[in-house]
């Protein structure tokens, strides 16, 4: 059975319904694609790396977790940090937006308390890792360079690493701080997911043609650029090798973890021998059913229906 292994933060997400309640889940962008990789493989092992805290909402968070088929065995627990929070609040289009409470959450501190880890987590023994700008931001720069450091050698013994930059704004100190990072993590990457949105904002690019030039400086064997209402794309070792238009969801209630959605069925996809086209086609059906839906994770039953067995 192939390990899919996912790294960053897992919260509490509060989607507000009137003034005094909240529907309640567990949601982060890198396990957000985990849980989609399970649903459409689950012959693979998906894992999380991150930190909890010992708090009654990081316990109910690894029971979800457990219903979801992701496994816990990497995740380190303190007594010192609680879970982070987010709420989503969503404008007429159907675009979100975040509030976080997560500046002192266990997950920033998941490297630190790594490094003091007395036991092997097994981290080695995962075929493909997957980790975003989101991973990266929440730690502070002594602890991203212990992360890359980790992944280059973990890439050394035959890992594969999946990229999405997954850019937010207010976790950087600058654009500039978010670039530096950004290309080390493109260095040691052999898949990435470029969004066009991100590469404007960063790198002023406005088609996709110019994230295929810039990605050419690293040595990256696939880069899945997805460029909005100008479709997707992916190159495989520079060649264009699978594309789909823009297929706009017939209605968009939240687009929360579109991209995150798309990504971990793309990479599900491609670690069960999809082709790049088979595997873009299917992230694509699944990423506009997650804006039909509030929260970034879709109810069983509607991901179901989807019917995406025919596929496999
Ligand atoms: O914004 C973050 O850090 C999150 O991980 C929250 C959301 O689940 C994620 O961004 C959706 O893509």
């Amino acid at each position: 059975m192939s390990t899919l292994l996912a790294i960053g933060e897992c919260m509490v997400e509060l989607v507000p319904k009137g003034v005094s309640e909240c529907q309640q889940s567990f949601a982060g962008d890198t396990y957000n694609a985990l849980v989609y990789a399970k649903r459409f493989a689950g012959q693979l092992n998906c894992e999380l790396f991150s930190a909890v805290g010992e708090d009654v909402l990081s316990i109910n968070m690894l029971k979800k977790w457990k219903q979801e088929g992701i496994s816990s065995k990497q995740v380190i627990q303190t007594a010192d940090h609680n879970v982070g929070i987010y709420a989503i609040s969503t404008d007429q289009h159907g675009e979100r937006s975040f509030d976080y409470w997560r500046n002192q959450s266990a997950a920033k501190h998941m490297m630190e308390l790594y490094e003091k880890q007395p036991f092997d987590l097994g981290l080695g023994k995962s075929d493909w890792i997957f980790f975003s700008g989101i991973s990266l931001a929440i730690l502070d720069d002594a602890s991203k360079r212990v992360l890359l450091d980790l992944l280059a050698s973990l890439k050394q013994q035959g890992c594969t690493i999946a990229f999405d930059p997954n850019y937010r704004a207010r976790m950087w100190q600058s654009k500039a701080h978010a670039i530096d990072w950004l290309e080390r993590a493109y260095q040691i990457s052999d898949l990435v997911l470029p969004g066009l949105d991100d590469h404007y904002t960063l790198f002023g690019h406005d088609n996709i043609d110019e994230i295929v030039q810039y990605c050419q400086q690293f040595s990256i064997n696939e880069v899945v650029i997805k460029a909005g209402s100008k479709g997707m794309q992916v190159f495989c070792q520079n060649n264009l090798t699978a594309q789909c238009s823009f297929n706009p969801a017939p209605q968009q209630v939240d687009s929360t973890a579109a991209g995150d959605s798309f990504a971990g069925t793309y990479l599900a996809a491609r670690m069960t021998h999809h082709e790049p086209q088979s595997a873009l086609h299917i992230a694509d059906k699944v990423a506009s059913q997650v804006v039909q839906h509030q929260g970034a994770i879709l109810p069983f039953d509607v991901y179901q229906a989807l019917n995406l067995s025919s596929a496999k």
